[in-house]
């Protein structure tokens, strides 16, 4: 199995696209993305295969992919395999306004809506409260940084300097110092720190 996954994701065209009678050039087939550039001809058409290719253009689309199934196919995945004592990490890459944070956190108020981010977390307590075992603890703590124009900012803690150091651990590897971790012990906890964390950015 490879450690690495990538999915790509078609988002509904925004008010400007629409009003700009803008074409869309993407089609998706199973895990295939296809770019046709304007003006047609095979040869102006482009396939890529990825682990997954979203189709989240039309809601009613019988293809469409929602919140929902990115998080089933994504962050359940990952949870497991921390579960199983791996480190995960999720990240989204794209353009400004592509759909990074409706991905990642979505809508948290509304259940359909919600991003991987409040999905995962969710179901991390659920697993963690379903432990029988007893000599198995689990404990959850919280970092929430911002890198911006290289420079590294503790959100859960401003005042930390706005510039904090990222070394090299010889056997964990790469880490910010002085970051903040805070222990958390619900979901509630992390959407706190989340609104927190946000209020700093
Ligand atoms: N799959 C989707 N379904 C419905 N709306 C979406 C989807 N993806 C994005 N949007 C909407 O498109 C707009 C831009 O998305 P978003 O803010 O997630 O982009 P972004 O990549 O995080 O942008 P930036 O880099 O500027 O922060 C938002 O209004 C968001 O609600």
């Amino acid at each position: 199995m490879s450690s690495v996954k990538v999915a790509v994701r078609v988002r509904p065209f925004n008010n400007r696209e629409i009003s700009n009678q803008s074409k869309c050039v993407i089609a998706m087939t199973g895990s295939t993305t296809t770019i046709s550039l304007p003006g047609g001809g095979a040869d102006k058409t482009h396939s890529f295969n990825f682990d997954y290719s979203y189709w989240s253009y039309n809601a009613d689309d019988a293809h469409f992919i929602g919140q929902k199934q990115v998080y089933e196919d994504l962050g359940l995945e990952m949870l497991e395999h921390s579960f199983q004592g791996y480190n995960v990490c999720i990240f989204a890459y794209g353009q400004t306004g592509g759909g990074k944070s409706f991905t990642m956190m979505g809508k948290p108020s509304d259940e359909e809506m919600q991003g991987i981010v409040p999905r995962l977390c969710q179901d991390l307590f659920h697993r963690i409260k379903q432990n029988k075992d007893v000599h198995l603890k689990f404990t959850v703590e919280v970092s929430y940084m911002e890198i911006y124009c290289e420079r590294v900012r503790d959100l859960l803690n401003p005042s930390n300097g706005g510039n904090l150091k990222v070394r090299e651990h010889p056997l964990f590897g790469p880490y910010v110092d002085d970051l903040t971790k805070l222990a958390v012990e619900s979901y509630v906890d992390i959407s706190d720190l989340m609104d927190e964390g946000n209020k700093a950015r």
